[in-house]
């Protein structure tokens, strides 16, 4: 796609639907909140690569012991826990139910390849 002058953030043609925004208090005001979510995704991104740290290390425990990659009885525990964390911040707790499903369906994942892997994770 060619970038024409209505493609311009500052361009003031076309703003409803371009991404174009003509007020400067308005520019201002949604780059500031940007800034902040730029922040908080790179947050994100921190905490997660540490969780995933650790449960790099639990799957190398568990192939070492011949434990199963998966424990649904932890799991239910860290979703009844995370959706009342949720409730608290005012957050959907499906949301956070299906985030935590998410991530942990990646982390059993990488055990079940550690353990295939004879439990080294190498
Ligand atoms: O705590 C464990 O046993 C883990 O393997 C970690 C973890 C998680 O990511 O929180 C992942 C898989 C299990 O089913 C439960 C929890």
């Amino acid at each position: 796609m060619s970038h024409s002058e209505t493609d311009h953030p500052d361009t003031v043609v076309g703003a409803a639907g371009s991404g174009a925004v003509a007020d400067p208090a308005v520019r201002a005001e949604l780059t500031r909140l940007r800034e902040s979510i730029d922040n908080i995704d790179a947050a994100v991104v921190h905490m997660l690569a540490e969780r995933f740290k650790c449960t790099q290390q639990v799957g190398r425990l568990k192939a070492e012991h011949r434990l199963p990659p998966a424990d649904p009885e932890r799991e239910a525990r860290q979703i009844a826990r995370l959706r009342n964390l949720a409730e608290n911040a005012r957050l959907d707790p499906a949301f956070a139910e299906k985030l935590l499903n998410f991530i942990i369906a990646e982390v059993i994942r990488h055990h079940e390849t550690i353990a295939g892997s004879g439990g080294t994770g190498e």
